[in-house]
């Protein structure tokens, strides 16, 4: 068995876990544990982790546990201190939305908990990494997606909203996306976007969502891009033209249909190559694996590795 270094956000999923908490923590043999005590704590947990174990193969596997929130901030500790032996990251979901849980098929905390012990090496998973202008951090990781405009706006509005803690009492925690999305659609402004991807050159004038994509999951489930997937070397990008809240209906049923809203007129799918530059021309909010990222101005080169995953 591996040592987990075991990292864990006690409010993910509003808090509402504590047995799984305990029982994990009677049933799992750990090297440390370490609970959040405030937002970004994981990250400089993991930093540490990674400049304190020895740089050479070993057993030692970092175990996050909490929502996809948890999970980008240690995949950002663990970057930001460069190994020759970067340590594997398994994983416990215990958030609201979960969709890395979801796109991996880890099941809920409990089968994560008993795969953990039949796991008996790492796999590589595609990351996603963003250099250049953004708000707050020059340099942000993501294993699931990066958006900016429309689903930042969501994960925003979602993260601030009471309703958020309520549903997650029920186990509802994908709802409060949902409302945010429609209380969200009414504001979001259309902006200006340019990309150059490999030898390509588009610009797109008037874009609501700009999501990079990792996984075919986003939001708490919705399926933005049912190809993706976390173990092909690449990513892809989804941007959507503002539409017509008619339009915009449409194409929130047809993301029901296993990527009917791909087909849409306003809907574009582009394959990332490695040091594409995205550049928004206007003011908007981004957000990297649901953790909100700020408003500001967003211009960066994009680049992808590989990662290896203890799951
Ligand atoms: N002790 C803490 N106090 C306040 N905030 C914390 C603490 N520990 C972690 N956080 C922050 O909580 C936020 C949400 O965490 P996380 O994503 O793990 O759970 P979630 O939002 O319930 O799940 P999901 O992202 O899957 O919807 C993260 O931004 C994280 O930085």
């Amino acid at each position: 068995m591996p040592q987990f270094y075991v990292i864990n956000n006690p409010l993910a999923g509003s808090g509402r876990h504590q047995e799984k908490i305990s029982k994990i923590k009677s049933q799992l043999t750990f090297a440390s544990w370490q609970d959040t005590t405030f937002a970004g704590q994981a990250t400089r947990f993991a930093k540490k982790l990674a400049k304190d174990l020895p740089d050479v193969p070993s057993e030692n596997v970092i175990l996050a546990i909490g929502g996809d929130g948890t999970l980008n901030e240690v995949l950002n500790g663990l970057l930001k201190f460069k190994r020759h032996n970067p340590i594997p990251i398994a994983y416990i979901p215990n958030g609201s939305g979960n969709d890395f849980a979801r796109a991996a098929q880890l099941g809920d905390a409990n089968e994560s908990l008993s795969r953990l012990a039949k796991i008996r090496s790492s796999q590589l998973l595609t990351v996603g990494k963003i250099v250049g202008d953004a708000p707050k951090k020059q340099t942000r990781y993501f294993v699931n997606n990066l958006g900016i405009g429309f689903d930042a706006a969501v994960v925003s509005q979602t993260n601030h909203d009471k309703w958020k803690a309520r549903l997650n009492k029920f186990g509802l925690g994908s709802l409060s996306y949902l409302f945010s999305v429609l209380k969200v659609f009414a504001n979001q402004n259309s902006f200006p976007v340019t990309i150059n991807s490999g030898d390509d050159y588009l610009n797109f004038p008037r874009v609501f969502l700009l999501t990079l994509t990792n996984q075919a999951y986003f939001g708490g489930g919705i399926a933005l891009l049912p190809e993706a997937k976390l173990t092909t070397y690449g990513l892809d990008l989804v941007i959507a033209e503002k539409m017509s809240f008619v339009e915009f209906l449409g194409m929130f049923l047809a993301l029901k249909k296993n990527g009917g809203h791909l087909k849409f007129k306003k809907v574009h799918h582009l394959k990332m190559s490695q040091n594409a530059t995205i550049h928004v021309r206007d003011i908007q909010p981004g957000q990297a694996d649901g953790e909100e990222l700020g408003n500001g101005s967003y211009d960066f080169q994009l680049t992808f590795e590989h990662y290896p995953f203890w799951i």
